[in-house]
């Protein structure tokens, strides 16, 4: 699967997010290294906290399906740049070493970054 082709099952999530408080509306999808997909949205909740955002959302689904050894994930929304995790989503991407994370947004703009690029001196299982 290309990144384009993973960009677009996250596109096609994020028209199931659930963002009644926000109304921004993002979607992810994770490949695993099977070449699996799993997408998932934000679904908010008016206990804001609550709320979960789509790549934990669609890592949680790869991984209580039993899938936990991702190739990517991609992220999407309608952000004037390409769409980068919350600090919370990085944590739980380093969690299961996601190599590869691509950004991407409504127009067509897209970037891939590494775990290490996005969340460098990650506290990890090696800190415990
Ligand atoms: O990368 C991101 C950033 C934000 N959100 C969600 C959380 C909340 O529902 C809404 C606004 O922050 O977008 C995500 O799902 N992923
Ligand atoms: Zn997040």
């Amino acid at each position: 699967m290309t990144d384009q082709e993973l960009i677009e099952v996250a596109k096609a999530y994020r028209e199931r997010a659930y963002a009644a408080y926000s109304n921004f509306k993002v979607g992810a999808a994770v490949l695993t290294k099977d070449g699996k997909v799993f997408g998932g949205c934000n679904i908010e909740n008016a206990s804001y906290p609550v709320s979960n955002c789509a790549e934990r959302t669609a890592i949680f689904k790869a991984v209580s399906e039993g899938h936990r050894d991702f190739a990517a994930i991609a992220i999407i929304a309608d952000t004037p740049g390409p769409c980068s995790p919350c600090g919370m989503c990085r944590q739980a991407i380093s969690e299961f070493k996601i190599p590869k994370i691509i950004m991407a947004n409504l127009k067509g703009d897209v970037q891939v970054a590494t775990l290490a690029e996005i969340l460098p001196f990650a506290f990890t299982d090696n800190d415990l």
